[in-house]
């Protein structure tokens, strides 16, 4: 059975990273991504966007909507203080099989909590089951037509506190249409738009910052 590409890419990292060294994890993804093939990771050029809004935050607890090989969980995690944690959710089992052996090369995995299953499960479960009491970052890179339902539902499960940020990828390739209305047009959130390229291409992609007025 040939190998997926997520496992190449993992391979890749494994044979050219440095073990406990999550920028080596991060440019050695961008370097096979580039090169050899695309991925949907956040990249490099829209990466710098979300290290500077991590950075501005300092979250303490952060969560993350879509996982998919552990790119974007490695490089917020490598910016996370002592104490502050990461919960990441993944639907797709052989996606988060792969982040979660690239969590645990880059040495972040004490600041990562890999979620497994659909975040229309996931979220409702935050706060019971992992302690979860509102949220100061989310980063939303999964399916496009879950952004504005599940910015709803973290509102409805009171995760979100006056100042919680959310940061969107994708808001124009492949686009979340039904969110940008949804939030922008939204009176509790004030939003901003980070024009940018999709990840290793010279195509026009954004990024969505929403802060939570409460
Ligand atoms: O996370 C889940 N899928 C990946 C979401 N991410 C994307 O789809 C995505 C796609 C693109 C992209 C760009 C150009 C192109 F030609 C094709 C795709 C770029 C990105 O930056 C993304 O983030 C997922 C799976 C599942 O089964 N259930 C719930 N969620
Ligand atoms: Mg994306």
């Amino acid at each position: 059975m040939n190998q997926s590409k997520e496992r190449r890419i993992l391979n890749f990292v494994l044979q050219n990273a440095v073990r406990g060294d999550p920028c080596s994890v991060m440019e050695t993804i961008d370097k096979y991504c580039s090169e050899k093939e695309w991925a949907m990771n956040v990249g490099d050029v829209k990466g710098v966007i979300l290290d500077k809004t991590v950075e501005e935050i300092n979250p303490k607890v952060a969560l993350e909507l879509g996982t998919y090989c552990g790119y974007s969980a490695v490089r917020i995690a490598r910016l996370l203080k002592a104490g502050a944690r990461l919960l990441t959710v993944e639907f797709n089992p052989e996606f988060a099989a792969i982040a979660k052996q690239m969590i645990e090369f880059a040495g972040v995995q004490d600041k990562v909590k890999l979620l497994e299953g659909p975040s229309e499960v996931i979220i409702p479960q935050l706060k019971k089951k992992y302690e979860v009491d509102t949220l100061d970052f989310v980063f939303v890179d999964h399916w496009k037509d879950r952004y504005a339902p599940d910015t709803i539902l973290l509102q409805e499960c009171s995760l979100l506190r006056k100042g919680s940020v959310l940061l969107a990828d994708n808001i124009i390739f492949p686009g979340a249409p039904e969110f940008v209305k949804y939030i922008r047009n939204n009176p509790r959130f004030q939003c901003s738009t980070y024009l940018s390229h999709l990840e290793y291409m010279k195509v026009q992609d954004a990024m969505e910052k929403a802060v939570f007025l409460g």
